[in-house]
């Protein structure tokens, strides 16, 4: 392909490409091979484009196999969580402002400006790119009058309006990030007037502008006749909380904080809910960011990752993309109201009287529209969306009270999950998180031991395993999104597989009768696939057990298949 650029080595005008990534351009062979040293550490399988629909995306300038690293880069920049709901706002525990470590609000203060810190030698404290450059700014503040009142300290020192600050100080310091980083998509225009620019006035522009901005731009006007800080306008902050709404990535740190951060390439990637490729984090080099492809990938294919949540139906994911990346997505999945004949989202008909159930399946006719109609696939019911939204809506409140409570008991679990079938599709989602749930505690929850559970138990929770299985194979084949929900179904169904194969082997002992392998060997075949869709969770907790007990489940089977054998 040939483009006009500049030689990387000897800046002349010049057509030719380095056609690995179309990224570079040379004025000849010569002065590629002499730059390949430098250029192959770079030199990334993706070209970025631009569409009217998309905006700027990547897509793939070669074939890419699945599992290799597409791209690692370090972040623009990264903060604490900037988008907080009411009740994270009352969490006295904060980010240490120079490392993210966990801390307790008016225990230790940074020497300088006196926001919460972890240890006064902390490495981010003079780090530019985390507390270095947005301390003098945060000294400038009164100092708080109430040190004991933690509502007082919770709304002087507000953790989510640290990201927009450190953006802003970017320009100062690192002038060609700041413009990589406007020139990503805020949707500015869009979010005016909805409740997220309403929220972003209250809790952080108004707040940065009335307690730093304005007071020391106002001061170097009056010393030195100009903004120390320029682009520091309501308008300039906004377009920030815009940029990082559409487009600022959540990293879960092991230590349980959430925080967020901007990349230059990462974060242009497009949105598709069957995604092909996934991301992951290195905590310990300051967040860089690695692309992986989740399967292989042909050349010219979009480079996609999931914005929202694989396991919400249509209409929930439909709402997320709209009220903060305001698109429609169009993928095969939101287009077809069975969810690739998943029927995640389906309801049960109760029918045209109420004591006649049909048995039939209500689905939107268009699941994208907000005022769509359900139909009936069996009888003429029809159902206005508000009243299922009614529904769900208090479906999810009953879900999440059971699931958030500390104790949720193999009980409480069934006996919802039994109510909810009258409504919903067994496949639906809710009821995808409820069995989840269940397997998990079929085996291990006092009383409901591998040991105690009777056969028609075991039998049920490898009848769920298999269910929960055949949704996630549709909807994430590869496990891109959900290796770590699959890891657990497939661990899940072993352990239930093992435990119900060898009271046949002892039953088989005792009446002399041959034991049939198979089921045995399906149980190795779980375990191997466990192994390898967890792989991409060995850095978060959760995998990390996962995959230990997958392993310690591997050793257990080899040794009963050497038992057996004896
Ligand atoms: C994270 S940004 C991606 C980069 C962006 N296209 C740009 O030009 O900077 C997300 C925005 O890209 C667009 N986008 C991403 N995926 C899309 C999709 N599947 N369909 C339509 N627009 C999409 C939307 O405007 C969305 O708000």
């Amino acid at each position: 392909m040939e483009t006009s650029g500049k030689c990387a080595v000897c800046d002349a005008e010049c057509k030719l490409k380095c056609t690995a990534c179309k990224c570079v351009s040379y004025c000849g062979i010569e002065h590629q091979k002499k730059d390949w040293k430098t250029h192959k550490l770079e030199c990334r399988p993706l070209e970025i484009a631009h569409s009217d629909e998309l905006g700027r995306y990547v897509r793939a300038s070669r074939d890419i196999k699945a599992k290799s690293v597409i791209f690692t880069e370090a972040p623009l920049i990264a903060g604490p969580k900037w988008c907080m709901d009411d009740y994270e706002r009352q969490e006295p525990i904060f980010p240490c402002v120079g490392c993210f470590r966990p801390v307790r609000i008016g225990d230790l203060g940074c020497p300088k400006c006196n926001w919460p810190i972890c240890s006064p030698t902390c490495e981010g404290l003079e780090n530019p790119q985390f507390h270095g450059l947005e301390c003098a700014v945060l000294r400038t503040a009164r100092p708080i009058q109430d040190k004991s009142n933690i509502k007082s300290l919770l709304d002087h020192y507000r953790s989510e309006a640290l990201l927009t600050l450190r953006c802003v100080l970017l320009q100062l310091k690192y002038p060609q990030k700041w413009k990589q980083l406007l020139e990503l998509e805020s949707h500015e225009e869009d979010r005016k007037g909805t409740k997220y620019f309403e929220e972003a006035e209250q809790r952080i522009v108004s707040y940065l502008k009335a307690n730093y901005l304005d007071k020391i731009n106002a001061e170097s006007l009056k010393t030195e006749g100009r903004n120390l800080i320029p682009n520091c306008e309501s308008k300039d902050l906004h377009r920030l909380c815009g940029i990082m709404e559409v487009n600022a990535l959540n990293v879960n740190l092991p230590t349980g904080v959430e925080i967020c951060a901007l990349y230059p390439t990462a974060c242009l990637l497009e949105h598709s809910c069957m995604p092909n490729c996934f991301y992951t984090f290195d905590f310990t080099k300051h967040y860089k960011i690695t692309m992986i492809a989740g399967r292989d990938i042909k050349k010219g294919e979009n480079l996609s990752i999931m914005y929202t949540h694989m396991l919400w139906g249509t209409q929930m994911r439909h709402e997320h993309l709209m009220t903060n990346k305001y698109f429609v997505c169009k993928c095969p999945r939101c287009a077809d109201p069975t969810e690739l004949g998943t029927y995640i989202s389906a309801l049960k008909c109760i029918g045209p009287e109420e004591e006649i159930a049909c048995g039939g399946t209500l689905l939107p006719k268009d699941p994208h529209d907000d005022d769509t109609e359900w139909f009936c696939d069996k009888c003429p019911v029809r159902i206005a969306n508000n009243q299922v939204k009614f529904l769900l809506s208090n479906i999810e409140e009953e879900v999440d009270a059971l699931m958030f409570e500390r104790e949720t008991t193999v009980k409480q679990l069934e006996d919802l999950i039994e109510k909810l079938k009258q409504f919903l599709h067994p496949n639906h989602f809710h009821i995808f998180s409820l069995k989840h749930s269940l397997i998990q505690r079929y085996g291990t929850q006092i009383g409901y031991s591998s040991a105690e559970l009777s056969e028609e138990m075991l039998k049920r929770k490898i009848d769920m395993c298999n269910e929960l299985l055949s949704i996630v194979d549709v909807i994430d084949p590869y496990a891109i999104r959900l290796s770590l929900y699959t890891g657990i179904i497939l661990y899940e169904l072993q352990l239930a597989t093992v435990e119900y194969e060898k009271r046949k082997i002892t039953a088989a002992k005792e009446n002399n009768e041959p034991y049939d392998y198979e089921e045995l060997y399906n149980a190795e075949g779980y375990l191997r696939r466990a192994k390898c869709v967890l792989e991409n969770n060995v850095d978060i907790p959760q995998g990390k057990k996962f995959i230990e007990a997958v392993v310690r489940s591997s050793e257990n089977l080899e040794t009963l298949f050497e038992q057996i054998k004896l």
